[in-house]
C-alpha cells in the first residue's frame, strides 16, 4: 500500500475540502492518504516515507497561504524527488473572464517558481464564496469584488463552484503515478 500525504492550507474551509475529496479518491483506489492541515500542524515528510505528497493551497488577497510556501520551501527536495503535485484554490477560477482565470494560473506558477518545486501534476481550482462566515468587512469586500467579476452577490447565501470532477480526476491522475 502506497503512502500519500495530502497537506494543505485552508482559510475558510475549501481548499481543507478539496483535500478531503482527493484522500477519498486516493483511498478508493487502494492508497493510505494522510490529510494535513498546515495551518494547524506541520507534516513530517522527511520521516515519515512517505510514497508521494499532494499539496494545496488557497488564494488570498493575490497570493497563497505564506506557511504552505514555507512548507514546500522546507521540504522542495524531497518534493521534487517524490511524485508530487499542487492544487490552487481561488476565485478567479471560477471566473468565466480568460484573463481572470490566467491570473489564478500565474499565480500558481509563481508559487511554484518562489518554492523551487517542479510537480508532476498542477489544478487551478474553483473554490468557493461563504458569505454566511465571513464577518462584515470581508463581506463587503468579497461582494465588491464578485461584482466586479459579474459573480453572485446575493450575500444572504453561500456559494461553491469547485468542480469536483476535475478534482477527482486530478486525485485518479495522481493515483496512477504512484501506483
Ligand atoms: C478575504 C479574501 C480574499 C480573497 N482574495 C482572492 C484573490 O485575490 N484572488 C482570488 O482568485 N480569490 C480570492 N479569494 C477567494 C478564495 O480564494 C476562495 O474563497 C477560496 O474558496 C478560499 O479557499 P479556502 O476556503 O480554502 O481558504 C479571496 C477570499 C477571501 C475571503
Amino acid at each position: 500500500m502506497t503512502r500519500v500525504l495530502v497537506a494543505y492550507g485552508s482559510s475558510e474551509g475549501q481548499t481543507a475540502a478539496v483535500a478531503e475529496r482527493i484522500a477519498d479518491v486516493l483511498e478508493s483506489d487502494g492508497h493510505e492518504p494522510t490529510l494535513v492541515d498546515l495551518g494547524h500542524s506541520s507534516a513530517d515528510l522527511e520521516s515519515a516515507e512517505y510514497d508521494g505528497a499532494i499539496v494545496g493551497a488557497s488564494i488570498h488577497a493575490g497570493a497563497h497561504q505564506r506557511y504552505v510556501a514555507e512548507f514546500v520551501r522546507d521540504h522542495r527536495e524531497t518534493l521534487n524527488r517524490l511524485p508530487s503535485a499542487f492544487y490552487s484554490v481561488s476565485l478567479s477560477a471560477a471566473s468565466e473572464d480568460e484573463e481572470s482565470q490566467a491570473a489564478a494560473e500565474e499565480l500558481l506558477e509563481g508559487f511554484l517558481e518562489e518554492t523551487g518545486w517542479d510537480p508532476d501534476g498542477t489544478l487551478s481550482v474553483a473554490g468557493a464564496l461563504r458569505y454566511s462566515e465571513y464577518g462584515l468587512l470581508k463581506r463587503f469586500m468579497m461582494r465588491r469584488i464578485a461584482s466586479e467579476e459579474s459573480g453572485d452577490t446575493d450575500t444572504s447565501r453561500d456559494y461553491e463552484y469547485t468542480d469536483w470532477g476535475d478534482v477527482e480526476s486530478f486525485a485518479r491522475e495522481f493515483s496512477t503515478l504512484v501506483t
